[in-house]
């Protein structure tokens, strides 16, 4: 497997709306697009963008999200993955499952169009590490 490009830093809000606006004022950052909903992944998003990568923020799209836990423990939300491009999301998960990492469910296509993966925080000294296919464009 080779390591690619950090593409994004996933960070969980309660409000999207909010934490644009503190985006701009404080940094004077840019917001790609407009915020979206993503039920099957169980999220609403948005992105930042910044020179060499992106901030992801998410917020709960219903009780059952993963944000929605994680906002239990963290109500202010805060950094909650990175995610790296690999070239084949498949063989990225087979060999870190043969090296004996715990990959969390089956790939399903991300914010971006290309496939993602989880992998457990445990692996990584308590990250949550998001595994990304670099899109065909990029190549
Ligand atoms: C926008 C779409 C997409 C993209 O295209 O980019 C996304 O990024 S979606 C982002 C949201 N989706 C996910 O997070 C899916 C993967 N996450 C999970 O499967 C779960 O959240 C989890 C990581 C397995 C944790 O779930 P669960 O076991 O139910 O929660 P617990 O609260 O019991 O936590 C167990 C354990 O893990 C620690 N933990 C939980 N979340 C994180 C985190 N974000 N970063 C680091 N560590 C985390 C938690 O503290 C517990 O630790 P211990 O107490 O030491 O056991
Ligand atoms: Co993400």
């Amino acid at each position: 497997m080779k390591l690619g490009r950090l593409n994004h830093v996933g960070v969980a809000t309660p409000s999207i709306e909010k934490s644009i606006e503190t985006y701009r004022t404080l940094l004077g950052a840019d917001v790609i697009g407009t915020p979206f909903d993503l039920p099957a992944q169980g999220v609403k998003v948005c992105f930042i963008d910044a020179p060499n990568t992106q901030i992801e923020l998410i917020e709960p799209y219903d009780e059952s999200s993963p944000i929605a836990g994680f906002l239990r423990k963290d109500p202010a939300g805060g950094q909650h993955h990175v995610c790296f491009e690999v070239p084949d999301i498949d063989q990225a998960v087979a060999e870190m499952t043969a090296n004996g990492a715990t990959i969390l469910g089956a790939p399903r296509i991300g914010a971006h169009g290309t496939p993602i993966v989880f992998v457990h925080p445990r692996d990584f000294g308590g990250m949550l590490v998001e595994l990304m296919e670099t899109p065909k464009e990029d190549h």
